[in-house]
C-alpha cells in the first residue's frame, strides 16, 4: 500500500477503538479528536477502518471530486443484511438499485417540476394554520402531519387527513424499526456478525425475531400502497402521482424494475419525513429563543406581502431575510450532523495517507457548519466548541441570518445547504422539496403567529445561551419542547379561518 493510515487514537488489539466510540454528540467528540489528529483521521472497530473527515477541503476532495471511489455504503449486518434495508436507496450499494431509484426520485424532484411540487406545499401549508390555531401545543404532531401529507400527496396522490392514516402508521413503523437498527451497540450481531447464523429459537437470538418482523413491515410498505394506486387506476379514480406515473409508463415491468419502482415511491417518506420534521422543529425553537429574529422576519413578510396575504413561492425574492433564516436552521443544528457514512470502493491515497478499500468514510458536517478551517482554533468545553474565525462562520453558536446577507468574500459564510444535504454522488435527492417546504412554513408562521417561551417537557425554560443537546443518532431532533404559538392579531386569526374556507370553495 502507498503511505500510512491517517493518524488517530490508538485502540485495543482486535476490537480497535470500538469501546471508545461516543454514544452521544459524536460530531462534537469527533471534532475534539480532530483537533489532535487532524482533518483526516483513522479509527478502527473490529478490524474495519473508519476515516473521519473534518474539513471542507478533505470532504470535497474525497466525497465529491473522487465520487467514483467514495459512493458506496457500509454493510451493517443487522440493518443491511438480516433485515434488507440495503435494498432501499439510502443504504443501497453503489449499483443498479441506487442509480435507478435516484433517477426516478430526481425525475420528480427537480427544478423543472418545482412549480408543481410547490402548489402541493402551498395547499397543505394552508391546512397547517387552523391546526396550529386550534391546538398549538400539538405543533410537533402537526408538523409530522404536514410533511406526511405533502410527501404522500406527491408519491401516492393520497390526501392524509391525520396521522392515524394506515399508510402513515405503516411508514412510521418502518422508520421506528430502522432507527432501532441504526442505534450503535443495540444488536450484538453488528459487533459479531457470525451471530447471524444462530437460529431464531436460540436463547438470546431475539434480534432474529426483530429482523423477521422488520422484513415483514418492509414487504408491506413496498406492496400495499403500490397495489392501492394500481387498483385506483383500474377504477379510473387515481389522483396523478409519482406512483401512478410510473405504473402508466411501465405497465409490465421486469421483476427487478418493479422492485425499484415500489421502493422509490416509499423512499420519499422514509428518507424525507423525519428529516424535514426535525428542521421544522428547529425553526420553532429558533423563533421562540430569538425574539429579535422573529421580529425582523415578521417585518420583512409584512413589508413584502402587506396584511391579509399568505406568502407564496413567488414572493421568495422579496423575502431574503426569511431565506437566510432557513439557511441558519440548516447550519445551527444540522439534521444529520455526520451526514450518512460512505464507503471506499477501492484503495486510495490522500495527502500521503493510505485509505483502505472497505473503509467507512464519515464527513463531520457539524464541524464544517460550526467551525473554522483552522483546526488549532477549535476549543471544546463540555461538548461545546468555542470557535472564532471571522472568515467562515463567526459566532458559530449564535443564530444570525444576517451572516448570509452581509457576506464578505467567497469563503465567508458559505451556503450551509452545500453541507447539510450530504455529498457527491450520494447527495440528498430530496433537497429541493425539503428546502421549499421549510421556506414556506417559516414564512407562513412568521406571517400569522408569534412564537415564544420554549420549555422542556419538565418545565425548564430553554435559554438561547445554553447547550441544547439534540437527541437521536443519524437524524437528530431538538429535545421534546413546548412553546406558545398565538395568532399575531385578531385579524390574523380571522384570516386563517376564512382563507381555508375560501380555498376549499375554489
Ligand atoms: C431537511 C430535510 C432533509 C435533510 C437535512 C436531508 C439530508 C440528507 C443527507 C445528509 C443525506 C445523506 C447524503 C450522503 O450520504 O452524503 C440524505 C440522503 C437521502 N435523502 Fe435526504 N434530507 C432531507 C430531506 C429529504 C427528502 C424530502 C427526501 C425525499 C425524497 C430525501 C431523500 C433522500 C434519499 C433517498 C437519500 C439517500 C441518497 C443516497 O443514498 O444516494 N431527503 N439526505
Amino acid at each position: 500500500r502507498n503511505g500510512h493510515l491517517p493518524p488517530g487514537p490508538s485502540g485495543f488489539p482486535v476490537i480497535g477503538n470500538a469501546l471508545q466510540m461516543p454514544k452521544k454528540n459524536e460530531w462534537a467528540v469527533f471534532a475534539q479528536l480532530a483537533e489532535k489528529y487532524g482533518d483526516v483521521m483513522h479509527l478502527s472497530a473490529l478490524g474495519s477502518s473508519i476515516i473521519l473527515l473534518t474539513s471542507r477541503q478533505a470532504i470535497s476532495d474525497l466525497l465529491e471530486k473522487r465520487g467514483h471511489i467514495y459512493s458506496d455504503r457500509p454493510v451493517l449486518p443487522m440493518a443491511s443484511g438480516l433485515i434488507g434495508y440495503s435494498r432501499f436507496t439510502v443504504l443501497a450499494p453503489y449499483g443498479f438499485i441506487l442509480k435507478e431509484s435516484r433517477k426516478l426520485i430526481t425525475g420528480t424532484i427537480n427544478a423543472r417540476n418545482a412549480p408543481q411540487l410547490q402548489r402541493v406545499i402551498e395547499g397543505k401549508v394552508l391546512h397547517l394554520l387552523p391546526r396550529l390555531l386550534a391546538s398549538p401545543n400539538e405543533f410537533r404532531p402537526h408538523l409530522r402531519w404536514l410533511v406526511a401529507s405533502i410527501v404522500l400527496q406527491i408519491t401516492h396522490g393520497r390526501d392524509i387527513s391525520d396521522s392515524s392514516d394506515p399508510l402513515v402508521q405503516l411508514a412510521e413503523l418502518v422508520n421506528e424499526q430502522f432507527s432501532a437498527t441504526a442505534t450503535p451497540g443495540k444488536f450484538l450481531v453488528d459487533l459479531f456478525p457470525f451471530l447471524r447464523h444462530v437460529p431464531e429459537w436460540f436463547p438470546g437470538a431475539g434480534f432474529k425475531a426483530f429482523a423477521r418482523e422488520a422484513r415483514d413491515t418492509i414487504d408491506r410498505i413496498l406492496d400495499e400502497p403500490y397495489q392501492e394506486v394500481k387498483e385506483q387506476m383500474l377504477l379510473g379514480k387515481a389522483i396523478p402521482s409519482f406512483t401512478s406515473q410510473i405504473i402508466e409508463n411501465n405497465p409490465n415491468p421486469k421483476p427487478e424494475d418493479l422492485f425499484v419502482h415500489k421502493m422509490a415511491s416509499t423512499q420519499f417518506y422514509l428518507a424525507g419525513a423525519d428529516t424535514s420534521v426535525s428542521a421544522l422543529e428547529t425553526m420553532f425553537l429558533i423563533l421562540a429563543l430569538y425574539p429579535d429574529i422573529q421580529r425582523k422576519g415578521q417585518a420583512e413578510v409584512d413589508a413584502a406581502l402587506g396584511s391579509h396575504q399568505l406568502p407564496k413561492f413567488s414572493d421568495r425574492d422579496s423575502l431574503p431575510y426569511v431565506a437566510a433564516l432557513v439557511k441558519e436552521i440548516h447550519r445551527w443544528k444540522p439534521v444529520a450532523p455526520l451526514a450518512l457514512p460512505h464507503l471506499a470502493m477501492r484503495d486510495d491515497t490522500y495527502n500521503g495517507y493510505h485509505i483502505p478499500k472497505g473503509a467507512t468514510v464519515i464527513a463531520n458536517s457539524w464541524y464544517v457548519l460550526q467551525a473554522t478551517q483552522d483546526l488549532r482554533m477549535l476549543r471544546i468545553c463540555s461538548n461545546r466548541a468555542i470557535l472564532h474565525d471571522p472568515s467562515i462562520y463567526p459566532d458559530p453558536f449564535e443564530v444570525k441570518p444576517e451572516r448570509y446577507l452581509e457576506r464578505k468574500g467567497e469563503d465567508a459564510n458559505p451556503d450551509p445547504e452545500t453541507f447539510s444535504f450530504g455529498y457527491g454522488r450520494r447527495i440528498c435527492p430530496g433537497q429541493i422539496l425539503a428546502e421549499d417546504t421549510i421556506f414556506l412554513v417559516t414564512a407562513t408562521v412568521l406571517t400569522m403567529f408569534n412564537v415564544a417561551n420554549a420549555q422542556t417537557l419538565d418545565g425548564h425554560v430553554i435559554r438561547k445561551d445554553e447547550d441544547i443537546d439534540y437527541v437521536g443518532g443519524t437524524i437528530t431532533h431538538p429535545p421534546p419542547f413546548t412553546c406558545t404559538i398565538t395568532p399575531r392579531s385578531a385579524t390574523a386569526e380571522l384570516f386563517i379561518v376564512t382563507s381555508l374556507e375560501s380555498h376549499e370553495q375554489c
